[in-house]
């Protein structure tokens, strides 16, 4: 990537501005309570975190969390891997590239709202093979499975990369089951969802750009999925929209933390409780950047819709079902192209007040 081409600019509105607003309020939240072996014994202690998510999905749909229990060094070892794998040269990195028939893997024209992402991307699977439909047509009941691509080198990032997503889908899961005790339900009211998972790990490197005022390392967007649990580097550029006055906030970055949102499913589930909330990367002119998004996304056959414990007469359901998979599916496909309208979103389910 040289001089800044005319496909990643991004109109006037939604450039960044280079001076930055950095986070005060994006929540920091210690999960210490969950280790402590006597957390059963204290309830109130777990009480007080289940309160603090809450707040946090509600007012910003973003947090931050520390003592989170994923050991550092498995950490550590796939952003070796992923910076090892990235340094490479760019034609051995597109001979794992990602297509329409294999849609997992290398990727280095992604475009966000149809404007070209300042960024390179490599994508995993969590399950072996992940189970999905075959096309994004809703009466096509046919499924396909996805597998991984895995480079030649680094040699070890199968291995990295497979200790690495247990941890983080552990995290998430104990994040899900707080998430529900915030809402009122059961802990475990959304494991079952996530049994034949299609969660994916994505490597993202931002390499400096000459233009950072002109262009985005990833276009204003939301997360389609359930969860997403970040890790960043030291570098920072992570900017999540304020829901109190629309600004754009820099996420700080604070070492061994995961940032953590909520998805589009998050916000259906809750009837719109809990919002998926808009946030975008701002690339610089002098470093590169590294970050690992895990992207927890349930089955391909749930259908998505505001839980019916938490609707009722007062407050019926905002949308209306729609299958995970063909999502998926839909936005999949729909990311090789650059479209002339924007892609599938939740509210196109949506009903009409
Ligand atoms: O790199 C980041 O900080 C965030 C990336 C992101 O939002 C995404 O990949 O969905
Ligand atoms: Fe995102």
């Amino acid at each position: 990537m040289g001089e800044v081409d005319p496909a990643f600019i991004q109109d006037p509105e939604h450039r960044p501005k280079l001076s930055i607003i950095e986070a005060q309020g994006i929540p920091l939240i210690d999960l210490s309570p969950l280790n402590a072996a006597d957390s059963i014994s204290d309830p109130k202690a777990i009480e007080g975190l289940v309160r603090e998510i809450g707040n946090a999905c509600k007012d910003w749909g973003f947090f931050q969390v520390i003592n989170h229990g994923v050991p550092l060094h498995k950490r550590e070892k796939i952003e070796t891997a992923a910076r090892k794998f990235f340094a490479q040269p760019l034609e051995e990195k597109r001979k794992i590239r990602r297509d329409e028939k294999f849609v997992v893997g290398y990727f280095d024209t992604e475009h966000t709202k149809n404007v070209r992402d300042w960024k390179e991307v490599f994508d995993f699977l969590v399950e072996e093979p992940t189970l999905v439909p075959a096309s994004p047509e809703p009466e096509d009941k046919e499924e396909t499975q996805w597998i991984n691509k895995w480079p030649e080198n680094p040699p070890e990032l199968r291995e990295v990369f497979e200790d690495y997503s247990q941890e983080v889908e552990q995290l998430s899961l104990k994040l899900m089951g707080l998430i529900a005790l915030s809402l009122g339900l059961p802990e475990d009211r959304f494991k079952s969802c996530f049994k034949d998972q299609t969660s994916f790990i994505r490597l993202n490197h931002y390499p400096p750009c000459p233009s950072p005022q002109l262009a985005l390392g990833v276009g204003r967007h939301k997360d389609g999925g359930a969860l997403t649990v970040l890790a960043q580097d030291e570098v920072g550029g992570l900017e999540v929209k304020r829901k109190t006055d629309g600004e754009w906030i820099r996420v700080k970055p604070t070492p061994n933390a995961y940032i953590i949102n909520v998805g589009d499913i998050i916000q259906v589930w809750s009837n719109d409780k809990y919002e998926s909330v808009e946030h975008r990367v701002m690339v610089n002119s002098e470093k590169e950047r590294f970050s690992v998004p895990f992207f927890f996304n349930p089955a391909h056959y749930t259908q998505v819709k505001p839980l019916e414990e938490l609707t009722n007469k007062q407050n019926p359901a905002k949308y209306r079902p729609y299958s995970w998979g063909k999502f998926l599916t839909h936005r999949r496909l729909t990311n090789f192209k650059k479209l002339k309208a924007e892609n599938l979103q939740i509210y196109h389910f949506r009903v009409s007040e």
